[in-house]
């Protein structure tokens, strides 16, 4: 069997509406072949409804969704979910527990119609490609989750797809087996040549497994952009908490080297000359660039102080992630030796600073920019 195939190699261009109830999403989005785009968003954003509507289960509104030349749905044409060369791995892998792996895989080419023992031969290059072939003759039910999600991967895969859409693939899996299975489906992933579209919630998943990340929010693309791009430079708040970092909106003074924040406060900045041009920036502060203290600090040299009050603790691996209420609130970053010798807990007045140094001052339509870029 060839990866090869015309179909597998055909860019994907969506440019549509999809509406389900009261929701309406937009999106406007091409992925190239081979490429592997991360959809990211909180909860209820659409990422689901964008899947849908690629697999032929929901119906645009409006607008176009091509792969290569071919039209599958718009312009009165609607290709139905079993007629699209859509390879879909579910959250859950949906394997038939009375087959065998092998059969598993299998299925997809005999649903094509070949026969058993042609659809069998498929199904064993497929089990050796993804390291399954001496599970070929298990149930499902005697494989590990890390396999599993293999074998729902070799399925989809032996179906020979244009497109293949994995939604939340190792969500199912618990933190430990996700590392070695995240790592391995990239490498598989690169057996696939079409475009591949990753739903996840995760965002080390979105920055090892994806080349470019397309995030959604109440319905809309908020920002488009490689992993590192999107992680230097957040469009929004729910991205800069993804990525670990604190983001404030306000107006720049560039001649005080300042920035009023919308929410109140202000912070010192070092602008770039970038933002120096614009009167709406945003600005990044890592939670580990915050330092917190008990007692007001008197260093002249840290233009950054200000008051807050501890909401709330979280034990990351191997840090505490301080959550300060204050104008602005922020994200810290101590170590479990500073909780213990500050003595920090909820409800506790604090100081914290940060040097103009730390902070990464960006216009407000830099992600615009970046998607312009990128995409
Ligand atoms: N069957 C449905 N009928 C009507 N509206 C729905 C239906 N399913 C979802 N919605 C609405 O559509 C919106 C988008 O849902 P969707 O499942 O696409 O979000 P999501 O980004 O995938 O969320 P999650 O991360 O929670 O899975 C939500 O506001 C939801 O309330």
């Amino acid at each position: 069997m060839s990866v090869d195939s015309r179909e597998t190699s055909a860019a994907l261009e969506v440019d549509g509406v999809v509406e389900r109830g009261g929701f309406r999403l937009a999106v406007s989005a091409t992925v190239e072949p081979g490429e592997v785009l991360g959809v990211l968003g909180p909860n209820g954003a659409g990422k689901s409804t964008l899947l849908r509507a690629l697999a032929g289960l929901t119906v645009l509104a409006a607008g176009t969704i091509r792969l290569g030349g071919t039209l599958l749905d718009g312009e009165h044409l609607f290709v139905p979910p079993e007629q699209r060369p859509v390879g879909l791995v579910f959250q859950s892998y949906r394997l038939f527990p009375h087959l065998s792996v092998l059969d598993n895989v299998a299925f997809a080419p005999r649903s094509r119609g070949l026969g058993r023992r042609r659809s069998r031969e498929v199904a064993r290059g497929w089990l050796e490609r993804l390291d399954l072939a001496e599970l070929a003759d298990r149930r499902p039910a005697q494989v590990s989750g890390g396999q599993a999600q293999r074998v729902a991967l070799a399925r989809a895969l032996a179906a020979e797809p244009g497109l293949l859409l994995l939604d939340e693939p190792l969500s199912a899996l618990d933190a430990g087996t996700r590392l070695d299975v995240r790592t391995l489906l990239r490498r598989h992933l690169e057996f696939f040549a079409g475009p591949v579209l990753v739903v996840t919630h995760d965002p080390l998943e979105a920055m090892v497994l994806c080349d470019r990340l397309l995030v959604i929010e109440g319905g809309r693309v908020v920002q488009q952009g490689t992993p590192a791009s999107v992680a230097r430079h957040p469009a929004t708040e729910y991205v800069a908490r993804l990525v670990g970092l604190n983001l404030y909106a306000g107006r720049l003074d560039p001649d005080r080297g300042s920035v009023a924040l919308d929410g109140g406060g202000d912070l010192a900045v070092t602008p770039t000359a970038e933002a120096r041009g614009s009167n709406r920036v945003l600005v990044g502060l890592r939670p580990s660039a915050i330092t917190v203290h008990t007692v007001r600090p008197e260093h002249a040299s840290v233009r950054n102080v200000w008051a807050g009050t501890i909401e709330s603790l979280e034990l990351l691996t191997d840090r505490v992630r301080v959550n300060v209420e204050g104008t602005p609130s922020a994200l810290v970053d101590v170590t479990p030796g500073a909780v213990a010798e500050l003595g920090l807990g909820p409800g506790q007045a604090v100081w914290l600073s940060a040097k103009a140094t730390e902070t990464d001052a960006y216009p407000e339509s830099a992600s615009t920019r970046h998607t312009a870029e990128v995409s």
